[in-house]
């Protein structure tokens, strides 16, 4: 499914009605139709409803909607907010429909009245304002939607909640705090960006005959259950060890010995076929003893943490993670350059790998094989040269810049990690939860990503169903056994296979 902006939004419904032939007024009635089907859903015929109208086509919805509820029987007071004059176009056609069907349109006359009305509803239905909007919310929108936020009825968006921007980038807003949006045709990058997300509420998208095949080629998609089930990696009953790859793990150090054992154990449980682990010695004996199916390769250490590179056998691997509690020494810097230079397959760069990829970029950017980076929001900011609050507030901008720049992909964690590639494409993964707010949740995502990228021929899969399997379990082990609150990283590791259970052949 397709995220779009604002602007895309745009086009795609102009297209529809100037090359499709459809009519605006059909794609007003289809949205309207579509979102009063699914607030039936939600209500039932005693509730309260109160439908608050704007000026835009978002308002026109709102006519549809009230006019359908109404049909219905259910019990619903429409009020336009804005003055007669605002209300044009197809918004105006259906006003008279609203109207022509004997139904009663209120106005927006004392702030008060409206604010009593609000008391004596259950349920408002925000058609005031859509992907239109333009600045901070202007008056008296700005009073209503501040009342609203404090009243207790279940509050309904149509398309977006009025004054919450759909695009990124838009960190002064005033906006309504909705229980549930229904958006229209597709979801809004807004919905995922952390500054605005929460606005939303539990939302779903509402078909409307909008032409997909009109929506220019995507730029970002959601990942969803189906593209998992058409692109999971299957095992072949022939299979042995050597076919789902070799993988090597490079990091660890005296003072973080647990990182690359737990990438390392989540690789071999999400289907590698064999793992090295590289490591200092001073690390080896608590990495072993929690991994004894992987093999080791010892590196020279100092006080501790690495200096020595890899000597030989480096293009024997079919992919690298390399970071893990690696520590900011400089001696791990010439790790990296080396793994970089040296390796020919896919190379995974995490944790303090990512610390030094700042001062090896070009060298990334050199490479033939794929170079994947999955930084958390503090490690990306750092590799850009960027404040954390600048990132958060155009994450997709600045993956796309870092990603086609250097040519690698980028995997950018949070509730919503956005994974793209060299080419720019975009993808959004929304599995997990605040479980995965733990140390050492992003070295058991990296073993799993390693293992994704041997088993399935697009790296771009296998980054967003690696992404699928991590959240999912931390998900599942939330519902059936664990908390959010005691969750470890190594429940995770060892609920992989519960999970892997119910999906991969
Ligand atoms: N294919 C589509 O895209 C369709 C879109 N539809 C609806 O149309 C909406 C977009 O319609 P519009 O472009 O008319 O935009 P809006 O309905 O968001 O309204 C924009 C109007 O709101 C006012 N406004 C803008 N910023 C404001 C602010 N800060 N404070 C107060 N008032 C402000 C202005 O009068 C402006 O003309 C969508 O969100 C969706 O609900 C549907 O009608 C069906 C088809
Ligand atoms: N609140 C959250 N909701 C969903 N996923 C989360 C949340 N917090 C963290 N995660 C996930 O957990 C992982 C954390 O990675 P990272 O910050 O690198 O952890 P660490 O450095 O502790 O190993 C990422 O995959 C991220 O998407
Ligand atoms: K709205």
């Amino acid at each position: 499914m397709n995220i779009v902006t604002a602007k895309e939004m745009y086009v795609w419904d102009r297209q529809a009605m100037e090359e499709a032939g459809i009519d605006g007024k059909i794609l007003m009635e289809n949205a309207g139709r579509a979102v009063a089907q699914n607030v039936e859903k939600l209500v039932d015929k005693r509730q309260r409803i109160l439908v608050l109208i704007g000026a835009g086509n978002n308002g026109g919805d709102g006519f549809v909607i009230a006019r359908t509820l109404l049909n219905k029987g259910y019990t619903v007071r429409a009020v336009q907010v804005v003055p007669d004059e605002k209300i044009k176009g197809d918004a105006l056609a259906h006003k008279h429909m609203f109207l022509a069907s004997n139904y009663q349109l209120e106005h927006l006359e004392k702030l008060l009245d409206l604010f009593q009305s609000i008391d004596h509803s259950d349920v408002v239905i925000d058609s005031m304002l859509g992907i239109g909007v333009e600045g901070r919310l202007r008056s008296p929108i700005d009073q209503v939607v501040e009342y609203l936020n404090q009243s207790k009825c279940l509050k309904i968006a149509v398309d977006i909640p009025s004054g919450v921007p759909a695009d990124e980038g838009v960190t002064d807003f005033s906006g309504l705090k909705v229980d549930h949006t229904f958006t229209i045709a597709a979801p809004k990058i807004s919905m995922f960006i952390e500054k605005t997300a929460p606005y939303f509420g539990e939302w779903e998208v509402v078909e409307i005959g909008l032409p997909t095949a009109k929506l220019k080629k995507a730029k970002r998609k959601l990942w969803e259950k189906r593209d998992v089930a058409a692109t999971f990696p299957r095992r072949n009953a022939y299979a042995h060890k050597g076919v789902h790859g070799k993988a090597l793990f490079v990091g660890g150090s005296f003072s973080m010995p647990g990182s690359i054992a737990m990438a390392a154990r989540a690789g071999l449980r999400s289907g590698a076929g064999l793992a090295t682990v590289a490591t200092v010695e001073s690390a080896w004996p608590s990495v072993a003893a929690h991994i004894p199916e992987a093999t080791y390769t010892r590196v020279e250490e100092e006080a501790g943490s690495m200096v020595g590179v890899i000597d030989s056998g480096i293009e024997g691997y079919d992919a690298i993670a390399i970071g893990m509690g690696m520590g900011r020494k400089e001696g791990a810097e010439a790790m990296l350059r080396n793994v970089l230079e040296k390796s020919t397959c896919p190379v995974l760069i995490d944790a303090d790998g990512l610390y030094h990829a700042k001062q090896l970029l070009d060298e990334v950017s050199v490479r033939n094989a794929p170079v994947i980076l999955t930084p958390h929001p503090g490690e990306m900011a750092h590799l850009l040269g960027i404040k954390v609050p600048e990132l958060l507030a155009r994450p997709f901008e600045w993956s796309q810049r870092l990603a086609s720049e250097r040519g690698v992909y980028v995997v950018l964690k949070g509730p919503a990690t956005i994974i793209t590639t060299p080419e720019g494409t975009q993808y959004v993964e929304t599995s997990g939860n605040a479980g995965l707010a733990k140390g050492g949740s992003g070295d058991v995502l990296s073993g799993i990503l390693l293992a994704m990228i041997m088993q399935t021929s697009s790296v771009a899969d296998a980054l967003c169903n690696g992404c699928f399997l991590h959240g999912k379990t931390a998900e599942r082990l939330t519902e059936d056994s664990h908390s959010q609150v005691d969750l470890l990283a190594t429940d995770v590791v060892e609920g992989l296979s519960q999970t892997l259970r119910t999906f991969s052949g």
